[in-house]
């Protein structure tokens, strides 16, 4: 494995969910093993789980972790190449990153859409110039189109919550929001859940359709409640439109995930990446009740990145 960007194979992702899980069980077993190294995790967007449980997974394995969080004390960076800089940007990427390249190990890196611009967008161009000038082994923290550490997080608690010897049944639910969201965790709840084989139902209203490059498989249902039904694990998650790029077309209230629309789904653990905006993503009854996986996901983080920078120890 040189970088972590996205789901790969399912043998990798079972190895990568084996390890979590035996980190999980004895979080300092492998604390000698990064002595003397360094990773630098760069933020350009905000965070609270990434951010931390990154620098708990590094430190479990004896790793130093630097958080730059670009966006607020960094210099503002220019992402194009060969633009004339007389404007704001101070700073160019292929300088910055080739900087950070000789002073860590490893980097880490989170880099939003600007879900204004959907070839760029769709490209993970900010995310591509700085794997390209960085020379190191890159982690995603979160890019343009894809979140893999939350996702292999989701497949983790996924895992260990399968209670049936048949395969669960997934859904993916949009979710109302009142900012344009971006796809990238769902995108990648789509590629990994996919990826390791489970089946996939996606439900959304019309318009909300994601790029097809993640969803190939899943089936799509504009029915929500009919997509519900007999549902083992609901991921609730609002994204914009893609088609429509970046836009909100609907922000219908019925969305909103209550008991009341898993009547049908007795058995369903219900799931989100966090940050969520109780009482328009999610009801309270959900967040705070017996089905929620929610906080356990959270848990998992640490455990889905120490499992990534150990294996980009290894190689
Ligand atoms: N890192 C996990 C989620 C990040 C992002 N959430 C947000 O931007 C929330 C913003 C707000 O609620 O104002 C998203 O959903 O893709
Ligand atoms: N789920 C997630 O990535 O959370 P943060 O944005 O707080 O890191």
């Amino acid at each position: 494995m040189n970088h972590f960007t996205k789901f790969d194979n399912k043998e990798l992702g079972q190895t990568l969910i084996d390890l979590a899980l035996d980190y999980k069980k004895d979080p300092r077993k492998d604390q000698q093993k990064g002595q003397g190294k360094r990773i630098g995790c760069v933020f350009l967007n905000p965070s609270l789980r990434t951010r931390v449980s990154t620098q708990l997974a590094a430190s479990n394995l004896g790793v130093e972790p630097i958080v730059l969080n670009m966006d607020k004390e960094g210099w503002a960076l220019e992402m194009r190449d060969g633009e004339i800089m007389n404007k704001g940007t101070v700073e160019h990427i292929k300088d910055a990153a080739a900087v950070l390249g000789s002073y860590f190990d490893m980097l880490a890196i989170r880099a939003f859409p600007s879900l204004t611009n959907r070839e760029e967008d769709i490209n993970d161009f900010i995310f591509s110039q700085f794997v390209k000038y960085s020379g190191k082994p890159v982690i995603s923290l979160e890019s343009a189109i894809r979140h893999p550490l939350q996702s292999l997080a989701d497949q983790i608690t996924i895992h260990e919550n399968i209670k049936e010897k048949r395969q669960p049944k997934v859904v993916l639910t949009w979710a109302p929001h009142i900012k344009a969201i971006p796809h990238a965790v769902a995108n990648s709840f789509a590629e990994w859940t996919l990826g390791m084989g489970h089946s996939l139902t996606i439900t959304h209203p019309e318009g909300y359709e994601l790029d097809v490059r993640f969803t190939k498989g899943a089936t799509i249902e504009t029915d929500q409640n009919k997509a519900l039904e007999d549902a083992d694990f609901v991921y609730v998650k609002n994204w914009s439109s893609f088609n429509d790029y970046g836009k909100i077309l609907s922000t219908d209230p019925s969305w909103m995930l209550t008991e009341k629309s898993l009547s049908k789904a007795p058995n369903a653990n219900v799931m989100h990446c966090l940050p969520v905006r109780r009482n328009l993503e999610l009801s309270d009854e959900i967040l705070d009740g017996n089905r929620s996986l929610i906080q356990k996901q959270a848990e998992n983080r640490i455990y889905a990145a120490q499992s990534v920078i150990s294996m980009l120890l290894d190689s």
